[in-house]
């Protein structure tokens, strides 16, 4: 059996832990609470040397003297250790999770016997679900902690983070505005922001809340509530809105608009904007960004034609998908306690408005190459005080978050291609069934990870990114670098398998 060390700093000392490769997760969890000298209710947290949050997992990478991890004892995980108020009115510390066990465990034995679960194993198992839901809305108090998943959960996708049973969309959604609401910004350390602003962030860590107390700060750190004199619990609104209007679908969901908004903003910093643009035209990328899918719901605008749906007949077939989610997003913004640009001037609005509509509509591949040529031919004259030149950039910076995913370290890119992969075997799929036109790159019977990835990177992407790090030749590592990187990954990936084919054949 191979073993790996792996060395990190905890309590001020530096110290070393051997993982086998048969450990399991909680045992790796173990170990490390053990040398962390923590108890079973503290949640932890390790660091790489770039300050990142690495997963506690048995798939930690083995480091050396030089690269020691960081281990820290961040908060007191509150759900697993509570006082349970009974309804005589009792109260009893009790473990949620042995409850849990021995509850089934009860279910199990009297069904055996009795044939059917009885009415008050179904009450108990009533209240517990009812006490946990109850806990979500004080695990704020241990938010700072912000590791939430642990490494075999965070790999699934967003669509499988652990969800509380039978909620329905609405309960789900209230779930999220009373944890949203109940967390402060403030309470984001200064190395979440930083982290914020670089393509390395890894979404897959962060639960809905969270990621709305994310976007909360990017408006904040741009200083936009400043600018525009935006009212905080206006802005809250708006975020929770536009959360509730991302569908539950593999792909196009609110995980895809978070990751979309985080890379403008990372973008934002990286290529210092702000000192190149207004703030309005800021703010315009940022929103357009957040609101760029609104409702999407997982069919592409080439079957909301050949299907004939609402949305094409309404959009007379003209990109009906983006003129949909601006729609949703402009319906969201004409609500009175969602209207964070209510303190504007119209002369503003107007250019938001304007501004907002033409970066929408720009999402839709259909027009890409019409957007990449007339950037193509602006750059030798760029000039960030023409207004068309800046509009022309304002589009091909949303343009560019909203592909990006590969863009990203490959643990976190490669679930998003699968998430991907998904929504689009689910259109194939489908489009058989009704007899539609098959999308080709959507077809499972002709489509894998590597083949779609090395088509996609070597013709959309790395045309794309070159041409925006000419501009910002400071985004050639952040951007252009890993996208090259993954490119080389695929195109192995593809060779072997196409290697291994060969040799099968008789
Ligand atoms: N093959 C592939 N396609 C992608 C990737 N990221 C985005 N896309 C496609 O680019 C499109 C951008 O607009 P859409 O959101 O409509 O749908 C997206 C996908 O079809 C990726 O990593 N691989
Ligand atoms: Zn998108």
């Amino acid at each position: 059996m191979t073993t790996k060390i792996i060395y990190f700093m905890v309590n001020g000392k530096l110290e070393q832990a051997e993982l086998g490769a048969d450990c399991s997760a909680a045992d790796v969890k173990d170990l490390f609470r053990v040398a962390a000298e923590a108890g079973p209710h503290h949640i932890l947290k390790m660091y790489n040397t770039n300050g990142s949050v690495v997963n506690i997992s048995p798939r930690l990478e083995a480091n050396s003297v030089d690269s020691y991890y960081r281990l820290e004892v961040v908060a007191s995980d509150l759900q697993n250790s509570l006082i349970l108020f009974l309804s005589a009115g009792v109260a009893m510390p009790l473990e949620l999770d042995s409850m849990e066990y021995r509850l089934r465990h009860l279910e199990n034995k009297v069904t055996e016997d009795v044939g059917k679960t009885p009415d008050i194993i179904c009450e108990l198992k009533t209240q517990v679900e009812s006490f946990k839901r109850k806990l979500e809305s004080v695990e704020h108090l241990s938010w700072m902690g912000l590791f939430r998943y642990d490494c075999d959960q965070q790999l699934s996708k967003s669509s499988q983070k652990p969800k509380l049973p039978q909620m329905s969309v609405q309960e789900e959604h209230q779930r999220v505005r009373m944890k949203f609401f109940n967390m402060s910004s403030l309470q984001v350390t200064e190395e979440v922001r930083e982290h914020l602003k670089t393509p390395i962030f890894d979404n897959w860590q962060w639960e809905e809340a969270e990621m709305l107390v994310l976007l909360q700060v990017m408006y904040t750190d741009l200083d936009f509530l400043t600018a525009f004199n935006m009212e905080v619990e206006v802005l809250q609104n708006f975020l929770f809105e536009v959360y509730c209007h991302y569908n539950n679908i593999p792909f196009h969901n609110f995980q895809h608009c978070f990751c979309v908004t985080q890379m403008m903003y990372g973008l934002i910093w990286l290529t210092d904007l702000r000192s190149k643009l207004g703030r309005i035209d800021l703010l315009i990328m940022l929103t357009s960004a957040l609101c760029h899918d609104l409702d999407h719901p997982g069919y592409n605008n080439v079957y909301q034609i050949n299907a004939q749906t609402d949305l094409a007949l309404r959009y007379n077939d003209i990109s009906p998908l983006e003129n949909h989610h601006c729609a949703v997003a402009f319906g969201i913004l004409a609500k009175p306690e969602c209207n964070i640009l209510k303190n504007l001037t119209t002369e503003q609005y107007k250019l938001i408005r304007g501004g907002m509509i033409k970066c929408i509509l720009a999402t839709d591949m259909a027009r890409h190459n019409e957007i990449l040529n007339k950037f193509k031919v602006l750059q030798p004259v760029f000039d960030f005080t023409n207004k068309d030149h800046k509009e022309v950039l304002m589009k091909i910076m949303v343009k560019v978050s909203d592909i990006s995913n590969e863009a990203r370290p490959m643990a976190v890119a490669e679930p998003w291609l699968d998430c991907l992969l998904q929504e689009f075997f689910n259109q194939s799929d489908t489009e058989k069934l009704k007899g539609l036109p098959v999308t080709p790159f959507m077809d499972r019977d002709k489509v894998s990870k590597p083949s779609s990835q090395t088509n996609f990177i070597r013709f959309v992407l790395l045309p794309l990114f070159s041409e925006l790090t000419k501009l910002f030749p400071c985004l050639e590592q952040h951007i252009l670098e890993p996208v090259r990187g993954a490119l080389e990954y695929y195109s192995n990936l593809e060779r072997a398998t196409k290697e291994e084919g060969a040799t099968a054949k008789p």
